[in-house]
């Protein structure tokens, strides 16, 4: 089973209509790149970077609503990513899992309205230090994929990301070891919850102070099938030689 890589850029609660040119420098670098590329800026900015992206850029959102309208002031609904011109969306990421008390349950509502309005879903599971220290790492994972993702899906519309607490802005990366333990982990469960189509099929990305100096060598760690990266996705000068990496993984 070949699954196309992904390299990811989340720019969380950064950007203005100035940093478009970033994504504009991205697809001159990557004309046809060898794996998917996918930009999720703050909302505000989804569907101009949908109009100044070219077509090997896909655009996501950060978030959506698990009802697709309604009365829930400042939220955004799945449908409403699609039609800025979204094909992705990142949910249950931890910081919305802090910011926003985000359970688990609400992650998995939020998958269901994204898988039905069209869109993919990247679903992020990690633990903290504290779990990682108590050496409780693979059972917090395993209680997020089953609480988290929802019976009905398919593998080119789930993704999940493995983003440990830890590693995410702090430039502390989990040793090659540990993120090929939990990746080989994430997909063993997906293979015997959802079979060998889905469970093959779908894509795991390592996320968590992914820069150019250390992306070689975490894409070469068995079921790393892409990043989602944080800080370094903000410029095409880092995020562009991330790429690279991949495509050369
Ligand atoms: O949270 C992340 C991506 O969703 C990772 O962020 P950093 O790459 O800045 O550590």
């Amino acid at each position: 089973m070949t699954r196309r890589k992904l390299a990811a850029g989340n720019w969380k609660m950064n950007g203005t209509s100035a940093d478009l040119v970033e994504l504009e420098a991205l697809a001159k670098a990557h004309p046809t790149p060898g794996c998917d590329i996918l930009i999720c800026p703050p909302a505000t900015l989804i569907s101009r970077a949908a109009a100044a992206a070219s077509a090997q850029i896909a655009i996501g959102g950060q978030d959506c609503h698990q009802k697709d309208s309604g009365a829930h002031t400042g939220d955004v609904s799945a449908p409403m990513l699609l039609d800025a011109g979204a094909q992705y969306v990142i949910l249950g990421h931890s910081e919305r899992r802090e910011d926003h008390r985000e359970s688990d349950t609400d992650v998995r509502n939020k998958v269901v309205a994204a898988l039905s309005a069209g869109l993919k879903a990247i679903v992020c599971v990690g633990e903290s230090l504290a779990e990682r220290e108590a050496n409780n790492t693979l059972d917090i994972i395993g209680g997020q994929l089953a609480g988290s993702i929802p019976d009905v899906v398919t593998g080119d519309s789930l993704v999940v990301a493995y983003e440990p607490i830890w590693a995410i802005g702090t430039g502390k990366v989990p040793t090659l070891d540990q993120i090929g333990e939990v990746h080989d982990f994430i997909r063993i469960r997906l293979e015997t919850r959802f079979g060998a189509g889905v469970g093959r099929s779908t894509r795991i990305l390592y996320g968590g102070s992914v820069k150019p100096a250390n992306a070689s060598e975490i894409f070469a760690v068995s079921n790393v099938d892409g990043a989602l990266v944080g800080g370094a996705s903000l410029s095409a000068t880092d995020f562009s030689p991330i790429i690279t990496a991949l495509e050369n993984a």
